[in-house]
């Protein structure tokens, strides 16, 4: 795989060129926005950086998708994010069409790509993009586990005060409050978070979890890009190095979890043709519960979305 592009270079599409030049692992990266001066801005300033963090990766801004002709992957960043008081739901309107019209501007030049959304309303937002798209279901798929981990991961890695690296984490569901963080799923070098903290504060940090891209829109303003954009750069890598990782990742199911029809967040094995194996985990009646919520929540707007008929 050699071409991965990158459509809006706002705060996230940014990082995530960035991140992914750094990794040097393809031999191009085009930044694509409406706003095509600023996606070259983008382009040229971290192109910049190749002579000093060594790398070779190749960087392009532009605003005409002739240039992403041939993409391997494309990343979906285009859209409005949400501001202090909104949730990630009140932005459909806006992004569905953008999604949308993104996603049809994309298949025009290339004829099979992979493509990794990260627009919210997430989960919404992959399935537009889905069907706009007309891929198969493993080639079209959202990022949002990865990030809500690392939050979880980070807050546990401040309140046992170890290393982030050791800690490893699964959660489900959607990408907004009712997400579901797993601590039984959850281990610190193998041993049992549960049995490290007390029962009260990982229920706080389960709860911070949820509610961690909110915590963030409040103090900047506007949401958070370092760890989404490094987050949507793993699962590139993971497809570009045909690493068979296993991520939560925003996936179609079509009868897994009890669920038909809808994206949700999942564990995948992600390789060179995407979503290699959808994982279903053996979930205990309160851990079910909290998922069949999380997925009517999510239906709610995917209604939302069908009626707007984009
Ligand atoms: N999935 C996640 O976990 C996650 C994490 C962070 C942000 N997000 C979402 O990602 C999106 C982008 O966030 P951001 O902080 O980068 O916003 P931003 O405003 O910094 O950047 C968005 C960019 O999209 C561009 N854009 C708008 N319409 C476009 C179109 N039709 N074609 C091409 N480009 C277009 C804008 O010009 C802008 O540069 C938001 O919807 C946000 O909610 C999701
Ligand atoms: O919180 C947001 O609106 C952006 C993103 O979904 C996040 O979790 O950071």
């Amino acid at each position: 795989m050699s071409k991965v592009t990158v459509v809006g270079a706002g705060n996230v599409g940014a990082t995530v060129a960035n991140v992914l030049a750094h990794k040097d692992l393809v031999r191009e990266v085009v930044i694509l926005d409406i706003k095509g001066d600023f996606a070259k801005g983008k382009a040229l300033d971290s192109y910049q950086q190749a002579s000093v963090d060594h790398f070779s990766t190749q960087l392009r801004g532009t605003d005409d998708y002739a240039d992403t002709a041939d993409s391997d992957i494309v990343v979906i960043t285009a859209g409005i994010p949400r501001k202090p008081g909104m949730s990630r739901d009140d932005l459909i309107s806006t992004n569905a069409k953008i999604v949308t019209m993104v996603t049809r501007s994309i298949m025009e030049h290339s004829k099979n790509p992979i493509i990794i959304v990260v627009s919210n309303p997430l989960d919404v937002m992959t399935y537009a993009a889905y069907k706009a798209s007309g891929l198969p279901k493993n080639r079209v798929f959202g990022m949002a586990g990865i990030l809500d981990t690392a939050r979880y991961r980070a807050f546990l890695s401040m309140a046992l005060d170890v290393s982030g690296k050791d800690i490893q984490a699964m959660l489900l569901g959607g990408h907004g409050d009712t997400m579901v963080p797993l601590p039984r799923y959850t281990t610190v070098s193998g041993i049992p978070v549960t049995d490290l903290i007390s029962k009260e504060e990982l229920d706080a940090i389960v709860e911070r979890t949820k509610k961690g891209g909110g915590e963030l829109v409040k103090l900047m303003g506007t949401s958070a890009w370092y760890a989404p954009g490094a987050a949507a750069a793993q699962m590139v890598a993971a497809i570009v190095r045909d690493e068979k990782r296993i991520f939560p990742c925003c996936a179609l199911l079509e009868g897994e979890y009890g669920q038909e029809g809808i994206f949700l967040g999942v564990p995948v094995k992600l390789g060179k043709e995407g979503i290699n194996e959808l994982l279903e985990l053996n979930l205990n009646e309160e851990e079910m519960a909290d998922m069949n919520k999380s997925a009517d929540a999510v239906r709610g707007v995917l209604e939302v979305y069908k009626g707007m008929n984009v």
